[in-house]
């Protein structure tokens, strides 16, 4: 009876944590032969602080067009395997014009092509915005526009479309570390965004149609699978403000946790994601986005097929045979059910 007890007190702790929306490694054991063998094996998730080094892009690359420097992004990796986006304009509650998306992109495809990296955190400089959306000074009248030296406008973009794409695509995940107000298009980003770690002062919402803007992409269909479809219409039609407890009983958050916990917190998922094995994670992020990303989505699971087929003996066998001029022999390759 006594051991019944226990187990269920045990049991009561863990929801709780969960309810609360603190994520624990380690859940409270009543004796040390409780721990699995995985814990055994694998030890407790560190929470040590990442040592961060700063990147940028090198002279040569010119794919950041004219913007040879990072300007409105700050870019780190650290060699356990994450790289940090950082948007850097605090005193816009972090909006982002074209330049910053343009520099975000360059991140993302650094971030991608980078073997040493596993997972990627983005987030807002400073404990008040995750992001604001477009900054509305930049907005045009056919999308946002940076400005010109001389006074002269650029072409009007709406390119944060192509990062939240290139978002979904990436074959890591991509953590939101959320911070104060994620709205308007930074409430779409961190939604995108694989997973989301959000701060106890951090506020969520659509502002779109306050200022005669909205997203009929992933910002309204995405939206509408994470939370459904009422919730959804409430959000865009009321645009109004939610907390991050709303947030998490509404499925928009994965977890809260107080905000001096967040970048802990954000380093721990991120180290028990880089534990795991990243083609079965990269598959899984393929499949999940599959079913709402149609064509493109079935595209990014057939790539990753394809990538495990090139790394298989029966793949080399194909190509090994017509560099020798020879015919495969496929024969000695199971055909499995
Ligand atoms: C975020 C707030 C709720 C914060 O309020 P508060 O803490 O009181 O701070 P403020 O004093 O308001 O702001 C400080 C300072 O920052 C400036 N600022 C804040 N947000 C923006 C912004 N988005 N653009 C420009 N400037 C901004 C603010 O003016 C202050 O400046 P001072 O000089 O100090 O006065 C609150 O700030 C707020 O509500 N902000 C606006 C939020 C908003 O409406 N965002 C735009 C929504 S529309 C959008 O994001 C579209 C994006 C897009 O590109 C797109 C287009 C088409 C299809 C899809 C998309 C897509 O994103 O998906």
């Amino acid at each position: 009876m006594d051991d019944a007890r226990r187990r269920v007190a045990q049991i009561a702790n863990h929801v709780t944590a969960a309810d609360d929306g603190f994520s624990r490694q380690t859940y409270a054991r009543a004796d040390a032969a409780r721990v699995s063998s995985y814990e055994r094996v694998h030890g407790d998730v560190s929470r040590d602080p990442v040592s961060w080094v700063k990147c940028a892009p090198g002279a040569d690359e010119r794919s950041v067009a004219s913007h040879y420097e990072l300007r409105d992004v700050i870019y780190e990796k650290s060699p356990e395997g994450i790289a940090r986006v950082t948007i850097n304009r605090p005193e816009r509650r972090n909006a982002f014009t074209p330049r910053t998306v343009k520099e975000m992109r360059w991140c993302m495809d650094d971030a991608r092509d980078d073997m040493t990296i596993g997972v990627v955190v983005m987030r807002g400089m400073g404990d008040l915005a995750f992001c604001s959306g477009g900054d509305q000074s930049a907005r045009g009248d056919g999308g946002y526009v940076d400005a010109k030296a001389g006074g002269a406008e650029e072409t009007p973009r709406l390119n944060v479309l192509d990062l939240q794409m290139q978002i979904r695509r990436m074959p890591k995940p991509v953590i939101a570390s959320v911070a104060g107000y994620a709205v308007g298009g930074g409430h779409i980003l961190h939604m995108v965004c694989d997973l989301t770690i959000a701060a106890d002062n951090a506020v969520f919402g659509q502002t779109g149609p306050k200022v005669g803007s909205f997203d009929a992409g992933y910002g309204s269909t995405h939206m509408a699978r994470l939370i459904g479809q009422k919730k959804a219409r409430e959000m865009w039609f009321l645009a109004r403000l939610y907390n991050a407890s709303d947030a998490l009983k509404m499925g928009l958050v994965n977890t809260v946790v107080p905000l001096a916990e967040l970048e802990t917190e954000t380093a721990v998922w991120c180290r028990e994601i880089l534990r795991n094995s990243p083609t079965a994670i990269r598959l899984c992020k393929n499949a999940l986005n599959a079913a709402e990303d149609g064509q493109a989505g079935i595209q990014d699971l057939g790539g990753s097929a394809t990538l495990l087929f090139y790394q298989s003996e029966e793949g080399n066998e194909g190509r090994r045979a017509f560099l020798e001029g020879r015919k495969p022999d496929f024969s000695k390759f199971k055909r499995f059910p």
